[in-house]
């Protein structure tokens, strides 16, 4: 049987008033590189495949135009680098993998390239590329750009970035070292290419200069959820990030992937999706309940979720009137070339369109996805790993779980260690072992 991987994103671990929640950041502070080390040791004793760290740039400040709620409330800031964390975790662990985000967006390719080429040398070979495509405002400003470059246009400019990344990674052959001291020839010249790509958006003439890494291209992840970014995923990702935590849109976005993939020229069963799912584990269905609940009554002000919502969707959602219905949210949403995925979409899948909302409710909502709350599976172990199964066999058993924005850290990785991945493995739905060395050999 094909076994469900596991990864863990921990971009979250303290914003969104969950540094301060119970059990969280103890004896540590927000980025102190000793706990994300401890992580790192814990998530691989516990066999989970990838560590993941998404990134944004900007402080949220779409709401009001301004970026005093995310300030004052700790709204998705601070956010560190995560490129130098990877490689001291890295360094204190062997087998588990680390996906670190980068926006194409944005980024240089020959910059990013390089980079991650270095980065798969400290981790030997357990690198893996989350390239997103920009939809934040506040992110945008920081690279010179004063508004939000087309959706559609941030998508193939992604698709040449990928391109030009792995020109440069292909740019010296894996053979192309020789370090012959007898000769004192260094490496082989006919083996080292130039790239000399001149494309819409870069022109980059490489080669790199970098030894080839142990996985030559680190494992590619995408996350757009329209058609286009499906298209772009279809295109080049290794492993799509999903959004999980609504099965109906998982098996249509696995629908819609695997007809991409195939219009591609590729193999649906050679890409699977990691769906991002919120857990809370107990050792009674009670108390597992009851933790969930404390996820929502830990109740934020309007201004923070608006910042919230407003710095992800790319729209101000101060705006709003009194009472409008989903379908005209959508639609300015749309206008402002703002993400079409998201909140709103998962609100109109579950409450359809044209019912009318008023703001009160919109906020109430807002909260509840920006801590998960509806789409977390809150349970023993046995009740999260039954639902765990049903989704992983309903989207074609390819691909797994990204398990995301836990509500305290270390301790709510540690009930996935030892409380889930336990049950996963008796069912032989996780393997008992790394598979390899590289994380492309664990992950795909
Ligand atoms: C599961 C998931 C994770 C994402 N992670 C990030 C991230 O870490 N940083 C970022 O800038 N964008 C992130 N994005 C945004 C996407 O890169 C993309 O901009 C957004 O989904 C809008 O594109 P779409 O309309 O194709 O979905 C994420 C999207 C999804 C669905």
């Amino acid at each position: 049987m094909t076994t469900m991987k596991l990864a863990f994103d921990i971009s979250f671990t303290h914003t969104e008033g969950k540094w301060a929640a119970p059990g969280s950041w103890v004896g540590a502070d927000y980025p102190d590189v000793g706990l994300f080390t401890e992580l790192a040791v814990a998530a691989e004793r516990g066999g989970i495949d990838m560590l993941f760290f998404g990134d944004g740039t900007g402080i949220p400040d779409t709401w009001e135009q301004s970026m005093d709620a995310a300030i004052r409330y700790g709204i998705q800031w601070p956010r560190q680098d995560m490129s130098p964390f990877i490689a001291a975790m890295a360094q204190a662990t062997q087998h588990i993998g680390f996906g670190l985000t980068y926006s194409s967006t944005y980024m240089h390719p020959f910059y990013t390239a390089r980079l991650l080429n270095s980065l798969d040398h400290v981790t030997k070979g357990r690198l893996a590329f989350n390239v997103v495509a920009s939809g934040r405002v506040a992110d945008a400003a920081n690279y010179g750009f004063d508004g939000l470059m087309d959706h559609d246009q941030r998508y193939e400019r992604m698709e040449e970035f990928v391109s030009v990344c792995k020109a440069l990674w292909d740019s010296v052959e894996p053979d192309a070292i020789l370090r012959d001291r007898s000769t004192g020839q260094f490496a082989d010249p006919s083996k080292v290419h130039r790239v000399d790509h001149h494309g819409e958006f870069f022109d980059v003439a490489g080669p790199l200069p970098s030894v080839p890494s142990p996985q030559g291209h680190p494992v590619l992840v995408q996350a757009g959820a329209s058609p286009r970014g499906i298209a772009a995923s279809a295109s080049f990702a290794d492993v799509v990030f999903g959004l999980g935590g609504h099965l109906p849109s998982q098996v249509k976005h696995r629908a819609a992937l695997d007809d991409a993939l195939t219009a591609a020229g590729r193999r649906p069963e050679d890409v699977g999706i990691l769906w991002a799912t919120q857990v809370v584990l107990g050792r009674t269905a009670a108390e597992a309940a009851a933790r969930k609940e404390e996820m929502a009554s830990m109740l934020m002000d309007d201004d923070a979720v608006g910042a919230y919502l407003s710095y992800n969707s790319g729209f101000d959602f101060s705006v709003l009137p009194e009472k409008f219905t989903l379908a005209e949210v959508a639609e300015q949403i749309a206008a402002a070339q703002a993400t079409q995925s998201g909140f709103v979409q998962r609100l109109i899948a579950r409450r359809g369109d044209d019912g009318v909302l008023t703001r009160t409710e919109f906020f109430e909502e807002g909260w509840k996805y920006a801590t998960g709350y509806e789409q977390t599976i809150a349970g023993t172990a046995e009740q999260v790993a039954d639902e765990l199964e049903e989704q992983f066999l309903a989207t074609g058993s390819n691909g797994g779980f990204m398990i995301c924005n836990p509500q305290s850290m270390p301790s709510s990785l540690y009930e996935v260690t030892d409380l889930l991945v336990p049950e996963l493995r008796r069912r032989g739905l996780v393997s008992e072992r790394y598979a390899g060395t590289t994380l492309r050999e664990n992950l795909l």
